[in-house]
């Protein structure tokens, strides 16, 4: 069966894919803990295991392991302090450094009886058998004292504040983040492929959220510490989606509890292979070159022809029929060298792409510009308040036409932004006083809160570019719904890499244009697939394993083994693998990325071929589970230097193919674990 249609994989992609509101989080967590499923352990459970993964990584044995607990008041506190407990009953010992006035009783008590230390930091904490700092001059020593413990560890687990946070840090919290993570602004690390570090300790990992990052908005309000892994509980929060808070997160591990979503709304969803696959247009039988798509492109001018090469590759490689391409006669001539399928003039087309390379009003001096003319002509037309306006084909505005909008336009105007573009837009547009002096640096910090804004005073689809690009559009019922893509490599941000988007993006509208013409709405999903695509593309350009955002890894008790490899370290592209080395890949230009954007396709196409029933539910096109699976497929000797022990460890595999497998009806000790995870991880 095609994996696309299979329907435990695609539940399996819902939950990966959907990140829902806090108070939706909670509201899901009720019924179980009503009926008394203990949520807490199963979270605790998965943090320990989580953290000795992180440990075998890091290559730090168990016995020599240093790990520090920072434990908040609340339930984020309770889910440390248990699992502290874990790792410290399996001989780890970790100093729990309690940074608010109370520690949740019970997980205190299974700590105390693992034989767990706590430092106590605030002197008007009152947490029975652990006396508080007497005044500020103990309470300094006991900061200094656990900071030092802090630094020199090789794990601290941040279990301060999770769901229950509210604004920024404060505080106690406030100080030992600004000392342990960042006091504000957006995460410095380079860009690696799963958010794994340079190797320097201590590795952080993050209990539910990073404590400081702000849970359904995305944002990093305060001091926060960036994670290396973020285990998070029964669904996706928005902080683990949305920038800049994506990329203080590090590698997800999502726990499932088994939660009834139904009911709710996802708060964002994230651009899947999946869902890409599904939208992109097929070939049918009876197609002709105008069935599969007809991109008419307004792009490009006197003084920027290179956008109009860019953008009208790109569209025609992107899975239609025909473009058609209005400009200048010299961008005219460069297009058709490049592209010499390409139509010249105007024509019927289901979709439109304007603006790339066209100058904006302040650029255009003379205010002459023949290309902002015919756009202006076009964009008139999609003034809500117009006849016919509903019945346009969709249209991406980029770059020098977002000027040019009409004062309310409808769904189908697709406008394409950078943080720049669209201060520059809200300040234009926006009544509101405060809006008239926002930045490119505003932006940055609050993607979801302007991409919003410039969506509820414009009409407009709104994409906003970035490492994660935010995509708000509507729903069924005319609200805004979020979409985010973060495919790319940061290789993409290049010169010329937006007008490629602009062109992939029309393309993916035009082959929708059936489906859209039925779901206007979906005008905003297409541009997140168009998104997905173009990084994608740069993927495979770059042969990088880095993108924007990393579908997470599922923990499931029962297929510890599977975790443990799901958790490797991907080191390099297959796809690639004949010339290229190392995981991070190549620099590359906007035509890099067009040279590729036929590849992406095909991988996604691929899916709707027939595969295996084990391969149902593969996620990472490039790499699809090439790593683990060779691990796991391996003869014993490769995967390590005592063959016993894997006889001893891993069941024999029925068709004695020299596998390792594990005895679902043994319960294995933590030793024994261990040496499996050293195996698999190397
Ligand atoms: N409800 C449940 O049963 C489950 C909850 N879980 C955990 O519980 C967490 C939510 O627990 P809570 O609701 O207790 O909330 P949290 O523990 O996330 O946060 C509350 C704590 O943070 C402090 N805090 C809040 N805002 C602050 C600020 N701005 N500056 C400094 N300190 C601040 C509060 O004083 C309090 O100590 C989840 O994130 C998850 O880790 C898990 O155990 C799974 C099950
Ligand atoms: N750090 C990053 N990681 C991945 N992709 C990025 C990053 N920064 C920007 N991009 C992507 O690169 C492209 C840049 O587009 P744009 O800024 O319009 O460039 P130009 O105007 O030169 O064509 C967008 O698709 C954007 O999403």
């Amino acid at each position: 069966m095609s994996m696309l249609f299979d329907e435990d994989a695609e539940l399996d992609d819902e939950f990966v894919s959907a990140a829902f509101a806090s108070d939706d989080v909670r509201a899901m967590e009720k019924p179980l803990l009503e009926s008394g499923v203990p949520l807490m352990h199963m979270a605790a459970s998965a943090v320990a295991m989580s953290a000795r993964v992180m440990m075998a990584r890091a290559h730090v044995s168990p016995d020599d392991a240093q790990i520090v607990l920072l434990a908040g008041g609340g339930d984020n506190g309770g889910d440390g302090l248990f699992a502290a407990a874990e790792l410290a009953d399996q001989g780890i010992p970790v100093t729990a450094v309690a940074v608010g006035t109370s520690l949740h009783a019970q997980g205190l008590a299974a700590f105390e009886r693992a034989g767990g230390e706590v430092i106590v930091l605030d002197p008007r904490a009152a947490i029975t058998g652990h006396e508080a700092p007497a005044d500020v001059e103990e309470a300094q020593e006991a900061f200094d004292e656990a900071l030092e413990i802090a630094e020199n560890a090789n794990l601290i687990i941040d279990a301060m504040t999770g769901i229950g946070l509210v604004g920024a840090l404060r505080g106690i919290p406030a100080h030992v983040a600004a000392e342990l993570g960042r006091e504000s602004g957006l995460p410095e690390s380079m860009a690696l492929p799963k958010g794994e570090s340079l190797g320097a300790f201590p590795l952080v990992l993050a209990v539910d959220t990073p404590s400081g990052i702000g849970v359904d908005d995305g944002t990093l309000p305060g001091p926060y510490i960036p994670a290396d892994v973020t285990v998070t509980f029964g669904a996706m929060k928005p902080c683990a989606m949305l920038p800049p808070s994506a990329y203080a997160c590090g590698q997800l591990v999502l726990v499932d509890f088994d939660f009834d979503t139904a009911p709710f709304t996802p708060a964002v969803e994230a651009m899947i292979p999946r869902t890409a696959a599904q939208m992109i247009r097929m070939p049918h039988i009876a197609d002709s070159k105008y069935s599969r798509g007809v991109v008419g492109l307004i792009t490009g001018s006197q003084s920027y022809p290179g956008a109009a090469v860019l953008s009208a590759h790109a569209a025609a490689v992107s899975n239609v029929g025909m473009i058609r391409y209005c400009g200048p006669t010299r961008a005219e001539d460069l297009v058709l060298r490049e592209v010499p399928e390409a139509v010249m003039g105007q024509g019927h087309v289901q979709a439109w792409v304007v603006g790339s390379g066209v100058p904006s009003a302040e650029a255009d001096e003379n205010g002459d510009d023949v290309q902002r003319e015919r756009i202006r002509t076009l964009l008139a037309r999609y003034d809500a308040t117009v006849d016919g306006s509903a019945d346009m084909p969709p249209i991406v505005v980029d770059a020098g036409a977002l000027d040019l909008l009409p004062e309310t336009c409808t769904s189908q105007v697709l406008i394409t932004p950078h943080a720049g573009e669209l201060a520059r837009l809200i300040a234009h547009r926006d009544d509101d006083a405060a809006a008239a002096e926002v930045t490119a640096a505003d932006v940055l910090a609050e993607p979801l809160h302007w991409a919003t804004r410039a969506w509820e005073i414009t009409g407009a689809t709104v994409l906003l570019k970035g490492a994660i690009t935010v995509i708000v559009g509507y729903d069924e019922e005319g609200e805004s719904s979020v979409v985010v893509s973060g495919s790319a490599p940061a290789w993409l941000a290049s010169a010329g890499a937006g007008d490629v988007l602009a062109g992939t993006l029309g393309a993916v509208l035009a082959q929708g244009a059936d489906t859209l013409r039925l779901f206007p709405d979906q005008v905003g999903l297409h541009a997140a697939v168009g998104a997905y695509i173009h990084g994608l593309a740069a993927q495979l350009a770059s042969g990088s394993m880095q993108s924007g955002w990393n579908r997470p890894v599922v923990y499931d008790p029962a297929d510890v083994l599977g975790f443990f490899s799901d958790m490797l370290p991907i080191t390099h592209s297959p796809e690639h693998a004949h010339y290229l080395q190392g995981s991070l890949g190549q620099p590359i230009t906007a035509t890099d990325v067009i040279r590729d954007l036929t590849t992406a396709f095909s991988l996604l196409i691929r899916m709707y071929d027939d595969h295996d029933e084990d391969d149902a539910g593969d996620e990472d096109l490039i790499d699809p589970d090439e790593g683990p699976d060779d691990v796991i497929d391996a003869e014993p000797d490769d995967l390590g230097d005592d063959d016993d022990a894997d006889d001893d460890l891993g069941d024999d595999d029925p068709d004695d193919d020299g596998g390792v497998y594990l005895d679902a009806d043994r319960d294995y000790t933590d030793e024994e674990l261990d040496e499996l995870a050293k195996k698999l991880l190397g």
